[in-house]
C-alpha cells in the first residue's frame, strides 16, 4: 500500500517526513528508508523522519533514519522541518507555537518564530570523551584540540555531542578540504566506536564561521544543524569565536547561540516544504 509523505528541507539538508502519529512503530523499515532516500532510484533525501505520538509528557516523538538506514539520536535541521510539518498536520487545531519533542537525545523544543523561521532549544552540549563517545581522551576528560591521525595527516580535533557525535577541525581554507576522501576516514576511524559526524571550519571572524560537513550515515550534506551547534561550542572552547555566531554552510546560514544564562544551545533557521506524494 502506498504511503503518503512530504518532502522538506532545512538549508538543503533534505528529509522525507511521514505522519506516523497513530503508532510508535515507524511505518517503514530502515531498509525501505535506504531505498526511499536513493537520489536515482527513490524519492531522494538525506534521511526519513517520523512524527510519532509523544512519550513521557511530550507532544510528539521524532525518529529519524539516515540515508544508509542507521538511526541517529538527533537531527537539528530535521527537527525544524518536523515542527513545520506538525504545524501543517495540526492545521487550525494548533494551540501553541512550540512543541516538546521526545528524541533519543532527550527533550528538544522547536518554536515557530514570527518571521517564519524555527528557533530550537537544542539542550546542553556534552563534552566528556565517554559521552561522545571516543577513545581520544580518558573517559571523564574533554576532547579539546587533540591530535588525530587521519590519511597520513595530524588533525587537531575537538569533540562535542549534541546527543549525536561530532568531531570538529579548524582549518585555514575550508574549500580546500577533500571532504569526499577524508570524510569517510574520520567517520569510520577506530577512535569513534559509534562513528562520527565530521566538520571542518574556517573562522572568518569571532561571530562568523564557514563550515563543511561529512555526516555519519549520509555523507556530504548541504547543512547539519547539530553540527553547527557543536561547531559553535568547539569554537568557544578553543577561544576562536564568541557565544553567538552565524555559521555559513553550503546550503545557507544558521544562527547559533550558547546561552550564558542556562548553558543551553539555541539554533535558528528555516524549514521549507518542497512537495508531497505517495510512495
Ligand atoms: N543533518 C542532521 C544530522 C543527522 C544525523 C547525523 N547524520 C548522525 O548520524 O548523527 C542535522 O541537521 O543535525
Amino acid at each position: 500500500m502506498a504511503i503518503e509523505f512530504t518532502k522538506y528541507h532545512g538549508l538543503g539538508n533534505d528529509f522525507i517526513l511521514i505522519d506516523n502519529r497513530s503508532s510508535l512503530t515507524p511505518v517503514i523499515t530502515p531498509e525501505q528508508a535506504v531505498k526511499w532516500c536513493d537520489r536515482h532510484f527513490g524519492i531522494g533525501a538525506d534521511g526519513v523522519i517520523f512524527a510519532l505520538p509523544g512519550q513521557k509528557d511530550t507532544d510528539y516523538t521524532m525518529r529519524i533514519f539516515n540515508s544508509d538506514g542507521s538511526e541517529p539520536e538527533m537531527c537539528g535541521n530535521g527537527i525544524r522541518c518536523l515542527a513545520a510539518f506538525l504545524t501543517e498536520l495540526e492545521g487550525i487545531s494548533r494551540t501553541k507555537d512550540y512543541y516538546r519533542i521526545h528524541t533519543l537525545a532527550g527533550v528538544i523544543t522547536p518554536q515557530l518564530t514570527d518571521d517564519g523561521q524555527v528557533k530550537v532549544d537544542m539542550g546542553l552540549p556534552r563534552l566528556l570523551a565517554q559521552e561522545i563517545p571516543t577513545t581520544l581522551a580518558p573517559a571523564d576528560s574533554k576532547v579539546i584540540n587533540v591530535p588525530l591521525e587521519v590519511a597520513d595527516t595530524t588533525w587537531n580535533v575537538t569533540c562535542v555531542s549534541m546527543g549525536n557525535p561530532h568531531c570538529i577541525t579548524f582549518v585555514e581554507n575550508v574549500a580546500a578540504i577533500p571532504l569526499e576522501t577524508i570524510g569517510p576516514k574520520f567517520e569510520h576511524h577506530p577512535a569513534f566506536p559509534q562513528r562520527i559526524n565530521t566538520e571542518f571550519i574556517e573562522i572568518v571572524n569571532r561571530n562568523y564561521l564557514k563550515m563543511r560537513v561529512w555526516e555519519r550515515g549520509a555523507g556530504i550534506t548541504l547543512a547539519c544543524g547539530t553540527g553547527a551547534c557543536a561547531v559553535l561550542v568547539a569554537g568557544v572552547l578553543n577561544d576562536k569565536c564568541d557565544r553567538t555566531a552565524t555559521i555559513e554552510l553550503p546550503g545557507g546560514s544558521l544562527e547559533i547561540e550558547w546561552s550564558e544564562i542556562d548553558q543551553r544551545i539555541y539554533m535558528t533557521g528555516p524549514a521549507e516544504r518542497v512537495f508531497t506524494g505517495k510512495y
